[in-house]
């Protein structure tokens, strides 16, 4: 159902990403969940998405049907207007490599490649000219210019983190995803994390959607997206950690009550 990329009719300018009624069913009759429920949103370019929600509530299934690395059971998704549908996995992952990066909470570098062996590994697997000078630029601009031949291991978990950006960064994707990425950081490192992030939104006009548990962390976005039960609940813009916390204390209260009554 994915992975041949064609040009989509509706092409819109300046929208990086949408999602019309997706849904995703995991499981089999007798034993199904509805991770997704129906998800339509429309994300313009060049915007910092914080995706929040109680646990379960299909924040990462939403991330990972998003990036074309699970398939909706229904639905379309858009990444700059060209749809992921039909075609093979072979198909699914160049629709990845071509316009998508990805940051996990585990970093995911690999741990025999250096600094720079890691950044540049996306323009090698996609068979993509590697440019040293840029990826030498985007590792200067996160602050790991002086680390190009270091391994992992000889790094903290920020730094880690920050290659990985670098790494998501140097192919030029259209929408950047990210799966808690301050989830293993301490404090201080998180916000440096999270500084690049909202830095590659303001500077180079790049998408980014974040999934995250943490208030501070959405509050680094220009707007978050509430999900409960597979639906988006809920949308805010400018948001603050004070106002994120609030609306998910009072959003986790109503899931519990529906929750009550629907078992009651
Ligand atoms: N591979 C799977 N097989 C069956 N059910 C799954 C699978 N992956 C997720 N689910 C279910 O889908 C629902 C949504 O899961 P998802 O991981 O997207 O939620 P989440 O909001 O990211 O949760 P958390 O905040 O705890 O990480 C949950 O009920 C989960 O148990």
């Amino acid at each position: 159902m994915f992975g041949h990329v064609r040009p989509a009719e509706t092409r819109e300018s300046g929208e990086a990403l949408r999602l019309d009624g997706v849904r995703k069913i995991y499981g089999v009759e007798g034993n199904r969940v509805v991770a997704l429920d129906g998800v339509s949103l429309s994300l313009p370019a060049g915007s910092f998405t914080a995706v929040m929600g109680p646990s379960g509530s299909g924040k990462s299934t939403l991330l990972q049907c998003a990036a074309g690395l699970d398939r909706p059971t229904e639905g379309r998704v858009f990444v700059d207007g060209a749809e992921l549908s039909g075609g093979g996995e072979a198909a699914l992952t160049r629709f990845r490599r071509e316009r998508i990066g990805f940051v996990f909470q585990q970093f995911n570098l690999l741990p025999t490649l250096d600094v720079m062996q890691n950044t540049v590994l996306p323009l090698k697997l996609a068979g993509r000219k590697v440019d040293r000078a840029l990826a030498r630029d985007v590792l200067g601009r996160v602050g790991l210019g002086d680390r190009l031949d270091h391994l992992p291991a000889e790094l903290s978990g920020g730094q880690q983190q920050r290659v990985a950006i670098a790494r998501a960064l140097v192919t030029r994707p259209r929408v950047v995803f990210a799966d808690e990425p301050t989830g293993a950081l301490d404090t201080r490192s998180a916000r440096a994390v999270l500084e690049l992030l909202r830095g590659s939104v303001r500077t180079f006009g790049q998408t980014v959607v974040m999934v995250t548990h943490d208030p501070v962390a959405a509050s680094f976005a220009d707007s978050v997206l509430y999900l409960a039960d597979g639906r988006i609940v809920g949308h805010q813009a400018a948001p603050t950690a004070e106002t994120v916390a609030e609306r998910m204390t009072r959003l986790a209260d109503e899931v519990e009550r529906q929750r009550a009554t629907a078992g009651a």
